[in-house]
């Protein structure tokens, strides 16, 4: 990874660029994916899943006979495995549930919100380069939990047109029956515009890649919902003396495993710490299958060197990183002063896959900066807070001449006089 020693504020954000590709570009590329699958629906489906998995499909739904295959696939350590981490993020995603709290604003006149959710949700689950089973986990339990009737989830199918039996398992698992093969753009614009064989849902959840991501931001600005832009994987750490560097190369690697566009920052107040974790990287690289991959997302990678862990954070919020970990001495103190990230993990013994997998929080976050202004999925992504209100005659009494008075001011009468008609009753 590239070393630099102190950079300038002024420099910080051109050193902090990311390495995507230019989305104009990238918007251009799936823009006509879209127009065809709004006009040709199935047909263009099948045209491009031909063209870009290389797969042609008869049926895109995967049948009874391949869940059932699925769950005799998986071996029982996996199962296990998924098990606890659902009870996990079942337990952090419950704890969201806002109970319903009435407020009596002025007496008689009652206001409350009610947590409803979404009715028709589409999850994508990437596949291109990795089966993210994990990913189903964390938008199928949100989502089950929220109450959404109709979830359907799309995947890209292998090669010979299977889905990986680990993602169809999970989604028994958390009670997705409607699954599709299709991937891609062509598999948001499905689940957007509706085709012959696959529902259009109101919102669509969960990360991808450039052409996923670029095409639910087209999508979002045609009126279907999306979570947030969640594409290519980031970490920036944030190390001190303290620090282990095993541990740093091995967190920094986990994220530079996920694709050629991840993104992985060291930002680090001890120097001696730099060369030891591009040692350990160089080492730890030999063990993984993914090794040419991760290799070409350390390119787009820096290791900058600090004078104080203030300093670091000052940049870390500059940059917002999707995951933001804290090998400090004392993380919670650093980890008060963070204002842009997506999720945090404090301390030498929170790896980033923790909150991958198993430790209950949402793995589906904002990257390219979009933290500064975007929270990850949650609870909260699933349903809408329905405002409710109830005023009685007396009530009515109590707030009439407040809102007649504005109505009329704005010159809406017939806003006042529905005040009037009912206290002359
Ligand atoms: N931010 C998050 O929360 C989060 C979580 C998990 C994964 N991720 C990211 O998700 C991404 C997953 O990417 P992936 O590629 O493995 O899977 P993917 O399922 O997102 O993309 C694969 C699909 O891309 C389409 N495609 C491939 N080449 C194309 C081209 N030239 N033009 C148009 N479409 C094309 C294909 O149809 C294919 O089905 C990674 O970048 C990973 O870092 C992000
Ligand atoms: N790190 C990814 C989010 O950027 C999520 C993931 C899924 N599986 C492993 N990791
Ligand atoms: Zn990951």
């Amino acid at each position: 990874m590239e070393l630099i020693t102190n950079p300038q504020p002024l420099q910080w954000p051109t050193l902090l660029k990311r390495p995507i590709f230019d989305n104009a570009e990238i918007q251009q590329r799936v823009m006509p994916i879209l127009q065809e699958v709004a006009k040709r629906g199935d047909e263009a489906i099948r045209h491009y899943t031909q063209l870009f998995d290389k797969v042609t499909l008869n049926a895109f739904q995967v049948s009874e006979e391949e869940m059932a295959e699925a769950q005799r696939l998986v071996p029982e350590t996996l199962q296990q495995a998924i098990a606890q981490a659902k009870r996990n993020i079942e337990l952090f995603h419950t704890a969201q549930y806002d109970a319903e709290k009435q407020i009596e604003t002025m007496p008689d006149v009652i206001c409350w919100r009610k947590s409803v959710g979404i009715e028709k949700v589409g999850l994508y689950i990437p596949g291109g380069t990795a089966p993210l089973f994990s990913t189903v986990l964390m938008l199928g339990v949100p989502a089950q939990i929220a109450g959404c009737q109709e979830i359907i989830l799309c995947t890209p199918a292998d090669q010979y047109g299977k889905v990986n039996p680990a993602i169809l398992f999970t989604a028994h698992l958390v009670g997705i029956q409607k699954i599709y093969k299709i991937g891609g753009a062509q598999a948001i614009a499905a689940m957007a515009y509706g085709t012959a064989t696959i529902p259009k849902v109101h919102k669509i959840f969960g990360p991808g890649n450039q052409y996923v991501t670029a095409a639910k931001q087209l999508v979002s600005q045609t009126g279907t919902a999306i979570d947030m832009p969640a594409g290519p994987s980031e970490v920036l750490i944030i190390a001190d003396h303290t620090a282990n560097a095993k541990f740093v190369a091995a967190d920094l690697l986990s994220q530079a495993e996920h694709g050629t566009d991840s993104q992985v920052i060291l930002l680090t107040t001890h120097a001696p710490l730099a060369n030891a974790v591009n040692a350990e990287i160089a080492r730890q690289l030999e063990t993984l299958p993914r090794k040419s991959i991760a290799e070409k997302a350390l390119e787009n990678s820096k290791i900058i060197v600090l004078p104080d862990t203030e300093t670091a954070m000052a940049m870390s919020n500059v940059y917002a990183p999707e995951h933001l970990i804290l090998a400090v001495e004392d993380p919670d103190a650093l980890g008060e002063k963070v204002i842009n990230a997506g999720s945090v993990f404090l301390g030498h013994y929170t790896p980033e896959s923790a909150g991958d997998y198993a430790s209950g929080t949402n793995h589906t976050l904002p990257t390219n900066g979009y933290a500064k202004a975007y929270s990850g999925v949650s609870l909260d992504s699933f349903v809408r807070k329905i405002t409710f209100q109830h005023i009685s005659k007396q009530g009515l009494k109590n707030i009439g001449l407040t809102i007649s008075t504005m109505a009329e001011a704005e010159q809406l009468r017939a806003h006042a006089a529905a005040v009037y008609v009912r206290l002359e009753e």
